[in-house]
C-alpha cells in the first residue's frame, strides 16, 4: 500500500503520525530505485565522475515526490557521501541526519542490510571529524547494533542453508538407500517370478512326459491285450481257438480233481459242410461257419468256454454241468441250428450238426481223454443219422452190455 501510494505521489498516510505510520508499516523491506545503490556504489570509488555524480544526484533529486522512505533515506546518504568527499563535513553530517529521520520507518532488519547499515558508521567518521564525540561514539553504537543484528541474521541464514542443505542431503541419502531397496526388492521379485515360471514350464513337462509315457504305456497295453486275444481267438469265427480251448479244458480237468465239480465237454461236427462249400462256394461255407459259431455261442452261460477246434468242427467245455444239464444245452443248440434260416447267404437246405457229450466221471481221465470220449459220441451221432447229440456213457454201457 505504501509502495503504490508513494509511486503515485500521493501519501494517503500522510496525516498520520509517524509512530502510527510505522505501526501501520505491513511490509519489512521497501523496495528502493537500483539507481540509488548504483550511485551509493559510484561514490565508495576512489576517482568518481564529480559533474555526472552531482547530475545524478540533482535527476534523482527530482523524483523525491515518488520516493518512499527507503529511497529518501537513501539519497539523503548518497548526499552526505558527496558532501564528505568535498569535505564539507558539516553539509554531510546534515544530510546524514536527514537520512537519519527516516529510519522510524523502516524496519530494524532493512536498516540492518547493506547499504542502509553503513549510514551510522558514515555518521559516526563525519562526527569524530567534526570533533563531535559523543555524537560519533552514539553513531557507531547504532552502527555496532545495526551490524549484530546483521550479523545474527547472516549466521542465522547460514545455519539454517547449512540445516536445509544437511536435511537435503539427509533425504537424499534416504531416497539413495530406498532406490537401492526398491531395485533389489524388484530384484528378487523377478527372480521369484522366473523361478516359478521356471517351475511351471518344468510341471508342463514332466506332465507332458507323464502324459506321453501313460499313452504309450496304454498303446501298448492295448496292442499287448489284441495281440494276446489274437492268439487265443480264431480268426474266421472270433470264438475260442484249439490252444486256448486246450489250455482251458486242462485247467477245468485240474478243478474236478480238486473239487470233484461236474464238467462236461460237447464235440460239434457240422453236418455235410462239403456239400455247402461244394453247392454254395467256400465264400458261403465261411458265413455258415460264422453264423453257427454265432447261434452256439448265444446257447452258452458265461462260465462256458466255447472254440472252434478246426474246419467245420467246435467243442464247448461246460463246466459245472452234469450229463442232463450238458444234454439239455445240446439239444438247444441242436434246435438252434436246425430251425434257422441261411437264406440271407442264399443256402436254400437246412444246416444241422452232430454232437458229442462226454462227462468227466473219474479223476483219472485227462482233457484229451474226455475229448476223445466226445469225439467218439460225435461219430457215433453222425452214424445214427446226424443232427441229433449221443452220450459217450451211453455207448460206453452198450458195449459192457455187449460184452457181458
Ligand atoms: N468254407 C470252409 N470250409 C471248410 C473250412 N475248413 C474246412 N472246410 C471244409 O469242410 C469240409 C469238411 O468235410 P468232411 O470232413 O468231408 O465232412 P462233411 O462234409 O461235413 O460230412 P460229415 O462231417 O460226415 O457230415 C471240407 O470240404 C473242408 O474243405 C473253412 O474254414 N471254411
Amino acid at each position: 500500500i505504501y509502495q503504490e501510494a508513494e509511486l503515485l505521489g500521493q501519501d494517503h498516510l500522510g496525516e498520520k503520525s509517524p509512530e502510527e505510520k510505522s505501526f501501520l508499516s505491513p511490509v519489512e523491506y521497501l523496495s528502493y530505485d537500483v539507481r540509488l545503490v548504483a550511485l551509493l556504489s559510484q561514490l565508495k570509488l576512489p576517482n568518481y565522475d564529480k559533474i555526472a555524480i552531482d547530475k545524478e544526484i540533482e535527476a534523482l533529486s527530482l523524483l523525491v515526490p515518488f520516493y518512499n522512505y527507503a529511497e529518501q533515506y537513501l539519497l539523503f546518504m548518497a548526499k552526505g557521501v558527496r558532501a564528505r568527499t568535498s569535505s564539507d563535513n558539516s553539509a554531510a553530517i546534515e544530510h546524514f541526519e536527514q537520512a537519519q529521520s527516516f529510519i522510524q520507518y523502516l524496519s530494524k532488519k532493512q536498516l540492518a542490510q547493506p547499504p542502509f547499515k553503513e549510514l551510522q558508521t558514515l555518521m559516526a567518521e563525519s562526527y569524530a571529524e567534526n570533533e563531535q564525540y559523543e555524537e560519533a561514539f552514539l553513531a557507531r553504537r547504532e552502527y555496532l547494533k545495526s551490524y549484530n543484528i546483521y550479523r545474527k541474521e547472516n549466521r542465522q541464514k547460514m545455519i539454517d542453508s547449512i540445516k536445509e542443505n544437511h536435511e537435503i542431503d539427509k533425504k537424499k541419502e534416504l531416497n539413495k538407500i530406498l532406490t537401492m531397496q526398491n531395485r533389489q526388492k524388484e530384484r528378487v521379485i523377478e527372480e521369484h517370478q522366473a523361478e516359478k515360471e521356471q517351475r511351471r514350464i518344468n510341471f508342463t513337462i514332466i506332465l507332458t512326459i507323464a502324459v506321453v509315457f501313460i499313452l504309450l504305456m496304454l498303446r501298448q497295453i492295448t496292442i499287448r491285450n489284441r495281440l494276446l486275444k489274437l492268439t487265443k481267438i480264431d480268426s474266421l469265427t472270433g470264438v475260442y481257438n484249439r490252444n486256448t480251448l486246450f489250455k482251458e479244458g486242462q485247467q477245468m480237468v485240474g478243478q474236478f480233481r480238486e473239487s470233484f465239480a461236474e464238467f462236461t465237454v460237447l464235440l460239434l461236427d457240422l453236418d455235410h459242410f462239403k456239400a455247402i462249400n461244394d453247392n454254395y462256394g467256400h465264400q458261403v461255407g465261411d458265413q455258415v461257419l460264422i453264423k453257427c459259431a454265432e447261434l452256439i455261442s448265444e446257447t452258452m452261460r458265461t462260465r462256458d468256454v466255447f472254440s472252434r477246434i478246426g474246419g467245420e468242427e467246435f467243442a464247448a467245455l461246460l463246466p459245472y454241468a452234469d450229463h442232463n444239464k450238458a444234454k439239455a444245452i445240446a439239444e438247444r443248440i441242436l434246435e438252434k441250428i436246425a430251425s434257422y434260416d441261411f437264406s440271407e447267404f442264399s443256402v436254400e437246405h437246412q444246416v444241422t450238426t452232430s454232437i458229442g457229450v462226454a462227462t468227466m466221471q473219474s479223476s483219472e481221465m485227462s482233457f484229451d481223454d474226455i475229448l476223445h470220449c466226445a469225439d467218439l459220441a460225435m461219430y457215433q451221432a453222425k452214424k445214427q443219422g446226424r443232427n441229433r447229440a449221443v452220450s459217450y456213457h451211453k455207448i460206453a454201457r452198450d458195449q459192457e452190455r455187449r460184452n457181458t
